[in-house]
């Protein structure tokens, strides 16, 4: 470590699927992607049962620097410790404003994510080349098999806001890219919102969601999830620009390449010229890990707050807001309904 690094130290609540995904791209090392100068360590680990907590830590970061992170048998514990700058939240989606509440309230900065890839696309989409967005096609979606999960999964409870739009409409929304677009001078929000829900019959959450965004004078796009459903193995995303779509790779939570397809001229498609499509393949992978590139954020996390910065810019409290928008938005019009302060933007906060 130099004497110049800054070391951001995490707490860690909830043991389950992606906090370990999150903690081990967490630990990888800095140096070797473009995040020199940046440490993370993982000083705290908390869970329902503080068992599962050392068990984390054991399977996780016994061979690491954080190895001797505390295990606590609740989060309000890692929320309270003082050796702690930063939580990492694992919960359900339910649990996210009253987790990230009660750490920002004890004085934690607060990860709480799904997270942007996108940095070499929106190079190439905002650069004006290829002239305006006119559409776009954005779908995350897996077929889970929701009739052999138990009830109560996560993934289609309805208290702990199971379904599609919410786990994986994240994604898509990301992918649009049209709160960061330069054209957005006011960065604002769609203009119009439908939505449109199938449900799980089972348990009542959306199977399927749809719902088709206009910002006006700027593009329109039509997004889909699903947990019926598996999208295409190749591309999940299409962004139609006006010499040219983009095609980008699945998975839509961790896309590593995608292609730039120049459409011929209207008149040499009249005229029945035969001219071969212009391709560009952009190739941008995990260097470091085979993970899901969670490091990033980290990264970015710590960049802001050893620069005292209160948000990022790369994905702002304005933009969160407008994904939520939307996706209350689509799930009234959908007809599912949340408890009040379990999802959305919570008022005055
Ligand atoms: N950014 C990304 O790429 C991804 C983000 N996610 C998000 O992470 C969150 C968690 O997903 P995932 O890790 O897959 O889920 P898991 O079910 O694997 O883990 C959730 C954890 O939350 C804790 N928990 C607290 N209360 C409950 C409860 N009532 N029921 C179930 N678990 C509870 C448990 O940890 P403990 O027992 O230790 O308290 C549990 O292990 C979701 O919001 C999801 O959208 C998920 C996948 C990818
Ligand atoms: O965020 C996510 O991305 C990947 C999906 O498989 C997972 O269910 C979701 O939570």
């Amino acid at each position: 470590m130099t004497s110049s690094s800054f070391t951001l130290k995490w707490g860690i609540i909830a043991t389950g699927g992606i906090s370990q995904t999150f903690t081990k791209d967490l630990i990888t090392d800095p140096s070797k992607r473009n995040a020199s100068g940046l440490q993370h360590v993982v000083t705290a680990v908390g869970s329902r049962s503080v068992s599962s907590a050392q068990k984390f830590i054991n399977d996780i970061l016994s061979s690491t620097e954080s190895k001797d992170a505390t295990p606590y048998g609740s989060y309000d514990e890692v929320f309270a410790d003082k050796d702690v700058d930063a939580v990492y939240i694992g919960t359900p989606h339910t649990m996210h404003y009253e987790n990230t509440k009660a750490a920002l309230l004890a004085g934690k900065h607060v990860l709480c994510e799904k997270h942007p890839i996108a940095y070499k696309l929106q190079e190439v989409i905002f650069s004006g080349k290829y002239g305006k967005v006119k559409r776009i096609f954005a779908d995350l979606s897996n077929n889970i098999e929701p009739d052999r999960l138990e009830p109560t999964n996560r993934m289609i409870a309805p208290e702990l806001g199971g379904g599609a739009l919410l786990d994986l409409g994240p994604y898509p929304m990301t992918m649009l890219l049209m709160h960061q677009h330069p054209n957005n001078t006011k960065k604002a929000g769609p203009s119009s919102i439908v939505g449109h829900m199938v449900h799980y019959a089972r348990t009542g959450v959306d199977g399927h969601s749809t719902w088709v965004l206009e910002w006006k004078d700027l593009g329109v796009a039509i997004c889909t999830a699903s947990i019926t459903t598996a999208m295409s193995p190749q591309r999940s995303v299409i962004i139609q620009l006006e010499s040219a779509e983009v095609h980008i790779e699945s998975p839509t939570y961790r896309p590593q390449s995608f292609t730039v397809i120049e459409r011929p001229s209207k008149q040499s498609l009249t005229e029945g010229v035969k001219s071969a499509l212009e391709k560009t393949h952009y190739d941008c992978p995990i260097p470091e890990t085979d993970g899901r590139g969670m490091q990033y954020q980290a990264d970015e996390v710590a960049r802001c707050i050893r620069d005292g910065k209160k948000e990022s810019e790369r994905c702002s409290l304005a933009e969160s807001r407008i994904v939520m928008h939307v996706f209350d938005e689509v799930r009234r019009q959908g007809k599912y309904p949340i408890k009040e302060g379990k999802a959305g933007p919570p008022k005055g906060f």
